[in-house]
C-alpha cells in the first residue's frame, strides 16, 4: 500500500518509529544508529527509514514541523501502517531558567493553544498526555544511563516567530517550561486510535539565556536523546 505522503509497503515500517521533525536528523539516525537502514519514504523529502538496533527492528521517520504535519504522518503511521508506538525525539526552546541548551526533557504532558484536537475528534481539551507505560521505560532507561532526564509540560505551539510574548507568558501560567510543536498532535492521535506515543526532546535554544544552537548542530548533535530513545525501544 501507500498513502498520498508515504510509498512505503506495509511490511517495510516496524512497530516502533523515532520521529524527529527534521528530515536530515532521521537521515542522521538512520544513518549513524541503525545497522542496514533501508529508506522507504522520500515523498516531499520526509525521509524515513527502516533498520536494527541492536537487533531490534526500529524505524525513524521525520514528522516535518509543526501539528498539521505530524498529524498526518502519525496518523498514517498508526492507522494504515499498523504501527504501535511512536517516540518524537525533538528539539525545544527553554522558558524557565533552569533549562540549558542540550538538557534533555521528557514531556509528562503537553498543553496547546490550537485546535487540533478539537477539529480531529471533537475533543476540546487543551492538554494531552503521552503513554504512561512508554514514558515510564524511558524513565527507568534513563536511570540505568545515569541521564539527567528532566520531566516538564511541554507548550505545543502553532507559531515560531511571535511578535509579542503574550503566547509565551499564557503557556509560562499553564505550567509549560520549554515550547515545541508537535507532540499534542501526536499524543492526540495516539489517543484517539488507541496507541502508544511519548516525546523526548533536546533543549536547542533559551528564552532566558544566550543559547541557541545552530541548524547542524539541531541535526546532528542529540545523541544522548537518540541513544535514550533507542535503548528505551528494547524495553517496550
Ligand atoms: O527539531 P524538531 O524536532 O523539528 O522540533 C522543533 O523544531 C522545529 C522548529 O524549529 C519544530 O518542529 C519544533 O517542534
Ligand atoms: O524555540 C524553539 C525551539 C525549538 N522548537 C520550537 O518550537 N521553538
Amino acid at each position: 500500500m501507500s498513502t498520498p505522503h508515504n510509498t512505503a509497503q506495509n511490511d517495510e515500517i516496524a512497530k516502533i518509529v523515532l520521529m524527529p521533525g527534521d528530515p536530515l536528523r532521521a537521515k542522521f539516525i538512520a544513518e549513524n544508529y541503525l545497522d542496514d537502514p533501508i529508506c522507504f519514504n522520500t515523498v516531499r523529502n520526509v525521509l524515513g527509514y527502516t533498520g536494527a538496533y541492536k537487533n531490534k527492528r526500529i524505524s525513524v521517520m521525520a514528522s516535518g514541523m509543526g501539528m498539521p504535519s505530524i498529524g498526518i504522518y502519525s496518523y498514517e503511521l498508526y492507522k494504515f501502517y499498523d504501527v504501535d508506538t511512536i517516540i518524537r525525539v525533538g528539539s525545544c526552546g527553554g522558558y524557565i531558567p533552569e533549562l540549558h541548551a542540550l538538557d534533555v526533557l521528557l514531556a509528562k504532558s503537553c498543553w496547546s493553544e490550537s485546535t487540533f484536537a478539537k477539529v480531529q475528534s471533537g475533543e476540546g481539551s487543551d492538554v494531552q498526555y503521552p503513554s504512561p507505560s512508554i514514558n515510564q521505560a524511558i524513565k527507568d532507561t534513563a536511570k540505568i544511563m545515569n541521564i539527567d532526564l528532566k520531566e516538564y509540560r511541554l507548550h505545543s505551539s502553532d507559531v515560531f516567530y511571535h511578535e509579542t510574548n503574550q503566547a509565551q507568558d499564557i503557556a509560562i501560567k499553564n505550567g509549560c517550561a520549554a515550547v515545541e510543536m508537535e507532540s499534542f498532535a501526536l499524543f492526540h492521535n495516539a489517543h484517539v486510535l488507541n496507541k502508544k506515543a511519548a516525546c523526548i526532546c533536546t533543549v536547542s535554544d533559551s528564552f532566558v539565556h544566550d543559547e541557541n544552537l545552530t541548524s547542524k548542530q539541531r541535526e546532528n548533535s542529540f545523541d544522548t536523546m537518540i541513544k535514550l530513545a533507542l535503548e528505551t525501544t528494547l524495553r517496550i
